[in-house]
């Protein structure tokens, strides 16, 4: 269902294939007192180990299931339990990513895996569940290959394999019971809810009568009658057989049109003044059941939805805009996306390094995060969640919550400016000239630290003040020398 439970905050944070227990401990000293909501958390299920020509231990290996056992290279079902724990203690609910569309692709016989669990491709046997050859989907296809050979028929997106992978027929009710068992450990744990991968591969109906056979969520952590959050990743630009629409019933839907058309206008394909009925007014679906975000795990590697378009931490100034105008922006609920760094190799316009894993060491143990005097993470972290513009914004749309959008304000161009009620205020330049105008940002009078450029410290500002006057107008300066091309205040950053 739609409710997230977040009693933290309004945004969700990728924290993209940490350890449970840097994630434990990233929700006590970080998470929870910067105002964090939840962490969608990497597939905890068993994996394939993954050593492919010159591939080794690619992201995607945790996207090939083996068996339900809470066994990664992330940690063991204890370090799970303990992680989930330690974050509903600070108020900071953990999602799961859940892969349940497939099983594994092929892979040859011993093919290591991360708790030990063997598996044969071919006899589609994997005796960690179990699941056997009557589990799968390959009567129910119906393409010459057995796989997925075009997205305009529906019927083969959800029974044919995705990638050579084996399909799981989520009809029978076997295999619902073996997913329910799963999906109800977890909830047994204390987790708020699941990020459900590939759902665009499995039938609509199938989905709900998983979802609505779930225990409640934990009475400890989420009084009773809780149901679990969901939201169903739908990889849906327009043009193919299968809509995003067909799964709202079940939960929220990740909106892959919102970082695309951001990412668009920030990089100059549309002015930013058209914004102004940026949502449903651009054919997004309606805000009670979008899962937003400027980017996510797949389409950060330039290939996904979306494509080259897609902003990352890499174009770092552009990065900070469009995600303080999401943040700020009423419509839809908000993930942040968590980077590991990776060094690219473009060839022929692919990024020849876009499976490489999270930093590691020689045996190929996930590497965690260590953090400077500034915030920031070093081991090869990107950690976007600890940017300063980044965590301030999250700040105001906790602020912001339960306001609309009103005072819009733009130069016909692209400089941008609005409301949130009478508690925040944002302005954005994306201009190559300066913004320096006076404009209405719906405060009372009164002298407000810009949260981009600093904070409120004290009875100062570290960075930009602004003076509101009696009529709720200020002076706005947002030059394009600056590092960032935003200014922002709300009611908690007035002096
Ligand atoms: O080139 C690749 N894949 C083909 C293009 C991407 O197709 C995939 C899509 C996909 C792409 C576009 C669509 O419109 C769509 O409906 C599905 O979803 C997946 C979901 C999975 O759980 C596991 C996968 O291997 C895939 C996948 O390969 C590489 C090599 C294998 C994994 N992989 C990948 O690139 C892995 C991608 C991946 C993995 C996990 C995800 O949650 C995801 O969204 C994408
Ligand atoms: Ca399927």
């Amino acid at each position: 269902q739609l409710d997230p439970h977040v009693t933290n905050g309004q945004v969700i944070v990728h924290l993209f294939e940490w350890r449970w227990a840097d994630i434990a401990a990233e929700c006590e000293n970080f998470l929870g007192p910067k105002g964090y909501g939840g962490v969608q958390v990497s597939p905890p299920s068993e994996n394939v180990i993954v050593y492919q020509d010159e591939k080794s231990r690619p992201w995607w290996e945790r996207y090939q299931p083996v068996s339900y056992n809470i066994i990664t290279r992330s940690g063991d079902e204890a370090a799970f339990k303990d992680m989930v724990n330690r974050c509903n203690n600070v108020g900071v609910r953990i999602y799961v990513d859940c892969v349940f569309n497939q099983m594994t692709g092929w892979w040859p016989d011993g093919t290591p895996t991360t708790g030990g669990s063997t598996f044969n491709y071919g006899a589609q046997s994997y005796p960690g569940v179990p699941y056997s050859t009557f589990d799968f989907n390959d009567a129910n296809c119906n393409s010459a290959s057995g796989g997925i050979e075009t997205y305009n028929d529906a019927n083969q997106v959800r029974n044919c394999k995705l990638e050579g992978m084996n399909d799981l027929n989520q009809g029978t009710d076997y295999v619902r019971g073996e997913i329910r068992d799963y999906l109800n450990k977890l909830i047994s744990f204390g987790v708020g809810g699941f990020r459900v991968d590939a759902s665009k591969h499995m039938w609509p109906g199938d989905l709900k009568a998983i979802f609505d056979s779930l225990d409640d969520l934990s009475q400890e952590h989420f009084g009773s009658g809780a149901r679990a959050f969901v939201y169903q990743e739908v990889i849906d630009l327009g043009g193919e057989a299968v809509s995003s629409l067909e799964y709202i019933d079940n939960g929220r839907v990740t909106e892959f049109k919102y970082g695309k058309f951001l990412g668009e206008a920030f990089r100059g394909q549309n002015q930013l003044k058209w914004l102004v009925n940026f949502g449903e007014g651009w054919g997004m679906i309606d805000r009670a059941y979008s899962l937003i975000f400027i980017d996510n795990h797949d389409n950060q590697r330039g290939h996904g939805a979306g494509g080259d378009m897609i902003l990352t931490f890499r174009v770092s100034k552009w990065y900070k805009m469009a995600t303080a105008f999401m943040l700020a922006h009423p419509y839809g609920f908000t993930r942040v996306m968590s980077s590991y760094y990776w060094d690219q190799n473009f060839v022929n316009g692919q990024d020849l390094n876009d499976w490489v894993g999270p930093p590691h060491d020689d045996s190929y143990n996930i590497v965690g995060p260590t953090f400077n005097a500034d915030d920031s993470c070093g081991n090869g972290w990107v950690c976007e969640h600890r940017w300063r513009q980044i965590y301030d914004m999250v700040e105001f749309r906790n602020v912001a919550h339960g306001t609309d959008m009103n005072d819009w304000w733009d130069n016909d161009s692209n400089q941008i400016s609005f409301c949130r009620g009478n508690k925040g205020f944002i302005a954005i330049n994306n201009d190559s000239w300066d913004l320096k105008e006076t404009l209405q940002t719906c405060l009372t009078a009164g002298t407000y630290c810009d949260v981009i450029s600093g904070a409120k410290n004290g009875g100062s500002c570290t960075g930009k003040t602004v003076t509101v006057n009696g009529d709720g107008t200020a002076y706005i300066e947002i030059t394009t020398s600056e590092d960032d091309g935003v200014l922002a205040i709300h009611v908690d950053s007035k002096l």
